[in-house]
């Protein structure tokens, strides 16, 4: 590691003039400055300690590593000192900013091959260094890639790298979930197994599709789905058609890093041996290539944020809507989440499902101004709709992962609620007691204490939420469920209600019966057919027909009313078929609601595609037409509306013997007197 310096920066701010601003992250500006004793250009990073006290720990490792690396791809810092509630990080002056800058200012569609070979090359010899001394950096992308006005490539930003080696058993392999959603591999997010220096190959193959589109995968959506979409769908990869410029060594090289199983994955020793790194230029020639005829740093600066500012003002004049502006804060790049299910669920309110907003090419990230939330809270139903998708897509996410080999839903439930009814689990052992509530709303269990995962990195934390508690629907009485209308069915009187239209009422204030409603009682792909069809889930716990048939009523009734034990005592008469009937009550609600829920579910996939704009990977209306998957969930609506006829058909059969009983019971009771005229 590093030598000491024989150049003395000095630790007080009255030896440094601030010049221009030249950039903005997350919990920091970094300025132009002038050295004065030493008469050198330098770049001063001023970091607010009060807005980011929550990651001290992180930034005294960005600055303990900044100081003690010695590479000639990394971007050493000179010294740091603190400056009221301020920390200044001097660092050396990079006048070509960073890559992510560059791109946006000139290359909106990315670099040509060899000045992403040229960049990456040095950014691997970057990664080799860090790696060898025992270092994740954990935020390799664009952004970070810092270009000298000589063509010179740094890697900054250590505000989350990681040393493997500063715990006492010197574990190598880390549990905390840091890094930026786009570029983050996939066991950084699950938690599971914690992650090695693999992490930063998987985020070196993202930058490199970054720079070769100018823009990174998937930065097109909030990062719940970036969560999904990097667990659940293929990697992802330079395209055989789209990406026809780029060579086929390239392709390799990204295809070797954007491995989901790290094992798998190269070393960045092995990959620096890449033939890729073949087509690697010089230092002149990149800043030929790339820098000639940019302006200088911090007017380039000046005119993102001025284009920003426009794009700002345009929407807000197009809509006169806080949510857009919100939301154009929010695409723009940078790398800190707090993943929290409030921020998600503002994010997904703000996302605008007209696939336009969202095109490929119109973002270069997100932005989340950490600990500064500046979106606005939905009130709407759009964004209750949203909420709602973005529930929906962490029940997806359980319900899809069974492919995934090592169980990513694990990890993920000690970050988010994906529910789980069991107390003693870890996510419920989060819950105080008011929180476990049966009937808390929704807004309230959002608003639960953040509990940072492990280690105490904060950059990117999950926000661990309580589970969100579910209303039983058949522990309510009839009318709640009839309250609003839509659902019209109560428990009592089946005899009187014939089954309406199910429909669904998205209502995220109130308590959370739309995460009931997910879960359908059709026999999910891949369901145990031995278990029986599923009538009903409670949670994670379903009753299945099996355990119904076990207490059947009907069966039950059945033989009362077969007639050879049929009691003659009128009072224990009474009370047995009366018992009985509410059991066939119950049964039938149990089925009808099943049926509705069949009906809804059949009425979604067939009725509503035209509405759905919704890019999800679990959404099967945007399937590729042609496609096998579709014909498959095509025939299985099929199977389901035959199905849904058939239990149609039973239920009627059901309340046509259910009101015969209950014709019977009378006529008996009257007959016993038991019942006045
Ligand atoms: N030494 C430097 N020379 C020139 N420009 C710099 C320098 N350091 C940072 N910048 C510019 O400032 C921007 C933000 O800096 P930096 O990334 O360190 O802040 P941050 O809060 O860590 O942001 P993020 O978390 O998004 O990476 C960079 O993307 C880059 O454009």
């Amino acid at each position: 590691m590093k030598q000491p310096s024989e150049k003395k920066f000095p630790l007080t701010a009255k030896d440094y003039k601030l010049c221009e601003e030249i950039g903005e992250g997350v919990s920091a500006t970094v300025y132009k400055a002038l050295c004065l004793p030493l008469n050198e250009s330098v770049a001063i990073k001023v970091l607010d300690l009060e807005k980011c006290n929550n990651d001290l720990d992180g930034i005294r490792r960005e600055v303990q590593t900044m100081i003690l690396t010695d590479h000639p791809n990394l971007l050493q810092a000179h010294c740091s000192f603190t400056v009221g509630h301020n920390l200044w990080v001097v660092m050396p002056y990079m006048g070509g900013g960073s890559c992510l800058h560059i791109m946006k200012s000139a290359y909106p569609e990315g670099f040509e091959e060899p000045v992403i070979a040229t960049v990456l090359c040095e950014v691997l010899k970057a990664l080799v260094y860090l790696h060898a001394h025992g270092h994740i950096h954990r935020d390799v992308k664009a952004g970070n890639i810092l270009i000298d006005t000589n063509g010179s490539v740094r890697l900054a930003d250590f505000g989350v790298a990681a040393c493997m080696f500063d715990t006492g058993d010197r574990q190598r392999s880390r549990n905390t979930f840091v890094g930026t959603p786009c570029w983050m591999a996939p066991e950084v997010m699950q938690q599971l197994h914690g992650y090695d220096f693999k992490a930063d190959i998987w985020s070196f193959g993202i930058t490199a599709l970054e720079l070769a589109h100018g823009h990174a995968p998937f930065s097109k959506y909030p990062p719940m789905k970036v969560l999904l979409m990097t667990l659940q769908n293929a990697p992802p990869g330079l395209d055989y058609e789209r990406d026809r410029r780029f060579s086929k060594s390239f392709k390799d090289l990204v295809a070797a890093c954007l491995v989901k199983d790290p094992k798998k994955r190269p070393s960045s020793e092995k990959l620096l041996k890449h033939p890729f790194f073949k087509h690697a230029k010089t230092a002149d020639y990149l800043a030929r290539a790339i820098l000639d005829g940019l302006s200088p740093l911090a007017e380039g600066f000046r005119n993102l944020k001025a284009k920003d500012a426009e794009l700002l003002m345009q929407n807000k004049s197009l809509y006169e809507d806080k949510e857009h502006l919100s939301q154009q804060e929010y695409i723009r790049g940078v790398s800190a989440w707090n993943f929290n299910l409030e921020d998600l669920r503002n994010q997904a309110a703000l996302i605008e499902d007209d696939p336009a907003s969202c095109s490929e090419d119109s973002s270069m990230g997100w932005k989340h101004i950490n600990g500064q939330n500046d979106l606005n809270q939905p009130n709407n139903s759009s964004a209750a709709s949203h909420l709602e998708d973005e529930l929906n897509d962490i029940d997806d996410l359980e319900k899809s992962l069974a492919a995934f080999p090592i169980k990513p839903l694990q990890a993920l439930k000690g970050c988010f609620d994906v529910h789980e009814d069991d107390p003693g689990s870890p996510s419920s052992a989060h819950l105080d007691s008011e929180q476990q509530s049966q009937q808390q709303p929704l807004t309230t269990a959002a608003d639960e204490e953040t509990a940072k995962n492990d280690g105490g990195d904060s950059r990117l934390c999950l926000k661990r939420i309580p589970s969100i508690p579910v209303l039983q629907e058949n522990s309510l009485p009839a009318k709640s469920l009839n309250g609003d209308g839509d659902r019209g069915v109560g428990v009592a009187g089946a005899g009187e209600n014939m089954p309406q239209r199910y429909q669904v009422e998205r209502n995220c204030s109130g308590p959370l019966q739309n995460r009931q409603r997910k879960d359908f009682n059709y026999s999910a792909p891949g369901e145990d057919a031995s278990e029986g069809a599923v009538v009903e889930r409670r949670g994670r716990f379903k009753v299945t027909s099996a355990d119904v048939n076990i207490k059947d009523p009907v069966n039950h009734v059945n033989s009362i009313s077969g007639g050879s034990a049929f009691p003659t005592n009128s009072s224990v008469l009474n009370a047995s078929v009366l018992q009985s009937l509410q059991c066939i009550l119950q049964h039938n609600t149990i089925k009808r609601d099943g049926l509705l829920k069949m009906i809804e579910f059949v009425e979604q996939t067939s009725g509503n595609a035209s509405e759905s704009t919704d890019a999800g990977i679990t959404d099967l209306l945007q399937m590729n037409p042609s496609s096998a998957r579709e014909r498959e969930l095509q025939a299985q609506v099929i199977q389901m509306q035959q199905s849904v006829g058939g239990m149609v058909e039973e239920l009627q059969r059901l309340k046509a013997k259910n009101m015969k009983l209950e014709r019977e019971l009378f006529m008996m009771l009257k007959k016993d007197d038991k019942i006045p005229e």
